[in-house]
C-alpha cells in the first residue's frame, strides 16, 4: 500500500483581474503550500476496478475529484490488451471542504501523482498538471508543488520562496462555493495586474520574501464579497486580527494570521472560540507529496 498526503493552500494574495470568455477569471494569486492536510492510501486491485473511499465525506464516489482524476490519469494512458489497473483508495479527509484551501483540488493531485508512480506511467508532471487543469484551477499547482506566484487562471506558476512563517488557520462553521462567488455581480473584478518585479522590488531574487512585503501587497478580493454573504467569515477574521493581519484564502470560508513561530501560533489557537475550529501548519517550499515520492523514488 502507498500512502501519500494531500496538503493545503492558502492564498496569501488574490487579485481579479477580469473574466474571460469562457467564463473562467483571470487572477494573480500567491500560492503558500502548507505541511497540513488530508492523507490518500493507496492498494492495487487485480479486477481493474477504480474505488474510492472517502469516510464522513458525503458526496456520490463519481463526484469525488479523487475517483475523476484516478479516471482521467487511466484514460489518457494506451494500455496493453488485459493490464488495464485497478486501485482502491481511501480518502482520510482533516481539510473542511468550501474552505478556499483546497482540499478537493489536492487530494485530486495526489490522486494523479500517486497513480503515476504506482501504475508506472512515467508521465513528465507538466502533463499531470494538464490533466489536473481540466478538472480544476486549484489542481496544477498542487501537481507541481511548490510555493509559487500564479497568473492565467491560476495555472501560469512561477516558485517563489517566502520566509518561515506558521499559520493559524480558521474554520467557520459554513462551506463557501467557489462558483456562486465568482459569478456574483457584486465580485469586484478589476484589480490592476501587478508584475513579480514590484513584487520583489529591492529583495534579491535568492532571498525569501518576507512578512513585510508580502503585508504591502496582501489582499484577497473576494473577501468583502464574502464576508457580506457570510458574517460568520468576517467574524473568524476579526478575531484573528488581534493577533496580525488577517485574511480570506481563496473563497473562503477559511480565515488566517502568519506567526513568526509555530509557539506563537500555538498560543493564539489555545484561544479559538469552541464555535470554530482551526489548525496550525507551516508554511512550505516544497509540497510534503513530493518530499515523499522523491524519497520512494531514491529507494526503488
Ligand atoms: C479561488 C481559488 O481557490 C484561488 O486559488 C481558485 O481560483 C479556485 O479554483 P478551483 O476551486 O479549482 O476552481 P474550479 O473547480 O476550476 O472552478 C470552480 C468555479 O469557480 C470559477 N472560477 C474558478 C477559477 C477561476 N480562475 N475563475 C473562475 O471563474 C469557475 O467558473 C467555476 O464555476
Ligand atoms: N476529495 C474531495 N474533497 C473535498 N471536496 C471534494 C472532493 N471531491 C469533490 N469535492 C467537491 O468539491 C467541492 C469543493 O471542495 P474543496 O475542498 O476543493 O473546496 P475549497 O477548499 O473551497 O477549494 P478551492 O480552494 O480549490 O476553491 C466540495 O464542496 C465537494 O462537493
Amino acid at each position: 500500500m502507498l500512502t501519500l498526503p494531500a496538503p493545503a493552500k492558502l492564498n496569501l494574495i488574490l487579485r481579479i483581474l477580469g473574466r474571460r470568455p469562457d467564463g473562467y477569471h483571470e487572477l494573480q494569486t500567491l500560492f503558500q503550500i502548507l505541511d497540513y492536510g488530508d492523507s490518500l492510501d493507496f492498494s492495487p486491485r487485480s479486477d481493474g476496478i477504480i474505488s474510492v473511499e472517502a469516510g464522513a465525506l458525503d458526496i456520490p464516489e463519481e463526484d469525488n475529484l479523487v475517483y475523476r482524476a484516478a479516471q482521467r490519469l487511466r484514460q489518457s494512458i494506451q494500455w496493453q490488451a488485459g493490464s488495464l489497473p485497478g486501485v482502491h483508495i481511501r480518502l482520510s479527509k482533516k481539510l473542511p471542504h468550501g474552505g478556499g484551501i483546497g482540499g478537493g483540488s489536492s487530494d485530486a493531485a495526489t490522486t494523479l501523482l500517486g497513480l503515476n508512480h504506482l501504475w508506472q506511467c512515467n508521465l513528465p508532471i507538466e502533463t499531470l498538471a494538464e490533466l489536473g487543469r481540466g478538472l480544476g484551477a486549484d489542481i496544477p499547482v498542487f501537481v507541481r508543488g511548490r510555493t509559487a506566484w500564479a497568473e492565467g487562471v491560476g495555472e501560469e506558476l512561477t516558485p517563489l520562496s517566502i520566509e518561515n512563517r506558521h499559520y493559524l488557520v480558521v474554520a467557520p462553521d459554513c462551506q463557501v462555493s467557489t462558483a456562486k462567488i465568482f459569478s456574483d455581480s457584486r465580485l469586484t473584478r478589476d484589480s490592476v495586474a501587478i508584475t513579480l518585479a514590484a513584487l520583489r522590488e529591492g529583495h534579491p531574487t535568492e532571498k525569501p520574501l518576507g512578512s513585510d512585503i508580502l503585508e504591502t501587497f496582501s489582499g484577497n478580493d473576494c473577501q468583502a464579497l464574502v464576508e457580506s454573504l457570510y458574517p460568520e467569515v468576517r467574524d473568524a477574521r476579526e478575531w484573528l486580527q488581534q493577533f496580525a493581519p488577517s485574511h480570506l484564502t481563496g473563497t473562503g470560508s477559511c480565515v488566517f494570521t502568519a506567526f513568526p513561530s509555530a509557539q506563537a501560533a500555538r498560543s493564539a489557537l489555545a484561544k479559538l472560540p469552541r464555535k470554530w475550529q482551526g489548525f496550525i501548519a507551516a508554511g512550505v517550499q516544497v509540497s510534503p507529496v513530493h518530499r515523499q515520492l522523491a524519497k520512494l523514488t531514491s529507494s526503488d
